[in-house]
């Protein structure tokens, strides 16, 4: 056995630069380009947000018109994506849909090997653009229904909420789900993320790299954690369940979704402010009963380990309280994350190294292969 040290799940390890975001454990703090995310997520909308990521600073008002306009142009979704989504089983999870309709699109782009900047902008934000069409066709094939054309007199949150089910929601819904997307968009070297710029950094294309970080971002231990938040919730169905279920959890060393970080270790940036906004979805959909079982988890699980919840932890009783199905929830991770992917495809294409660790050998020693006579 080698005395070699290693870095499990590169634990604390910095592997290279970053100007797109700043996460601060200590302050409890995260900033994208410098812009504290909790005031971004009450003075701009997800469109600003988007921009910020890509182009460093906020839009002008110019730049963000002529932003908007593209994206809103870029939303219809194309006849085949359709048809193939169409073909895929509704046992599939809609994360494999979304991930397989990202590939078919960078299949189906004649600019796909283009790995210029402008085009890898254009391919970002057509990607921002299709994800709701995407996103809100399998919601609404899964219960039936038909395509709900996207509108260009909508922004983003609003036409993705009217997409998925076909009418133009209420300021306070538009507003929560806004915030999410902002919150939702970037965290620095993240599991996802750091897909993403692995498969950048062989200088593979954008699609390649944003359906990597797909499959990453699927996972329970990262954005599939939303989903199995609103599980747990089903599980234990009302506040005063809470302590037995608990105990049950904990005897048979279940982890707890929605709750634990790896950097942050005294609670996640951005909860207080999606916690803001679940209140306020609480209030507009008239669900107490919902608070009080957040609010009963929260305490009984923070009381006994000292873990804190992270953003899946508000978002994924958000979300269903806006009417998504549960497993819809990391889809909607998707459509934000394709911002801070993409941003980051940018950075590593700009200032490129392949990214590849060395392991330390651990099986059997050299031996030689038996000769068969
Ligand atoms: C947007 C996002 O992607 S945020 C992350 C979403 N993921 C989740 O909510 C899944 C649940 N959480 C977890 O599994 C973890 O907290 C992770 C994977 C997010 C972070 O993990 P790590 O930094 O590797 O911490 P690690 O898993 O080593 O945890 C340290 C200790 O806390 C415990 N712990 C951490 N999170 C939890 C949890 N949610 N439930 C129960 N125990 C937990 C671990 O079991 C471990 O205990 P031990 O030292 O006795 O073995
Ligand atoms: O940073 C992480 O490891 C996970 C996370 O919170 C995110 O991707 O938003």
């Amino acid at each position: 056995m080698s005395e070699q040290e290693i870095y499990k799940g590169l634990a604390g390890v910095p592997v290279d630069y970053t100007a797109i975001s700043k996460v601060n454990p200590e302050t409890n703090s995260l900033l994208y380009r410098g812009y504290p995310v909790q005031q971004l997520a009450a003075n701009s909308t997800f469109e600003e947000v988007a921009f910020l990521l890509w182009n460093g600073e906020l839009p002008t008002d110019a730049e963000l018109a002529a932003f908007e306009e593209k994206e809103r142009s870029y939303r219809g979704l194309e006849h085949h994506i359709k048809r193939i989504i169409d073909e895929l089983p509704l046992t599939a999870h809609p994360m494999d849909v979304v991930r397989t309709a990202v590939s078919v699109i960078g299949a189906s782009d004649p600019t796909t090997a283009d790995d210029s900047r402008e085009a890898d902008l254009d391919k970002s934000l057509r990607l921002l653009a299709q994800l709701p069409s995407i996103v809100s066709y399998d919601q609404r094939r899964r219960r039936g229904l038909h395509f709900v054309e996207p509108r260009d007199d909508l922004g983003y949150s609003a036409n993705f909420l009217f997409q998925t089910f076909d009418e133009v929601p209420e300021l306070p819904v538009v507003s929560a789900f806004d915030v999410s997307m902002i919150l939702y968009a970037e965290h620095s070297f993240n599991a996802s993320t750091f897909t993403a710029r692995v498969i950048t950094s062989t200088l593979a294309d954008l699609y390649s790299a944003v359906t990597g970080a797909i499959g990453a971002l699927k996972g329970a231990l990262h954005g599939g954690a939303n989903e199995a938040v609103m599980h747990v919730f089903d599980e234990i169905g009302t506040a005063d369940r809470v302590g037995p279920w608990l105990d049950e959890a904990l005897s048979t060393k279940r982890k707890i979704m929605g709750f634990g970080h790896r950097v942050y270790k005294n609670g996640d940036s951005r909860v207080p402010t999606m916690k803001a906004a679940l209140d306020t979805l609480v209030d507009y959909y008239e669900r107490p009963d919902l608070a009080e079982l957040y609010d009963a988890l929260e305490a009984d699980f923070v009381g006994r380990k000292g873990i804190y919840p992270n953003l899946d932890y508000p978002s994924g009783p958000a979300y269903h309280l806006m009417g998504f199905d549960t497993e819809m929830f990391t889809p909607l991770f998707v459509a934000s994350r394709v911002t801070g992917w993409t941003a980051h495809i940018l950075e590593q294409r700009a200032a490129n190294a392949l990214i590849r660790p060395l392991s330390v050998y651990n099986g059997v020693d050299e031996r030689d292969v038996p000769v068969k006579d």
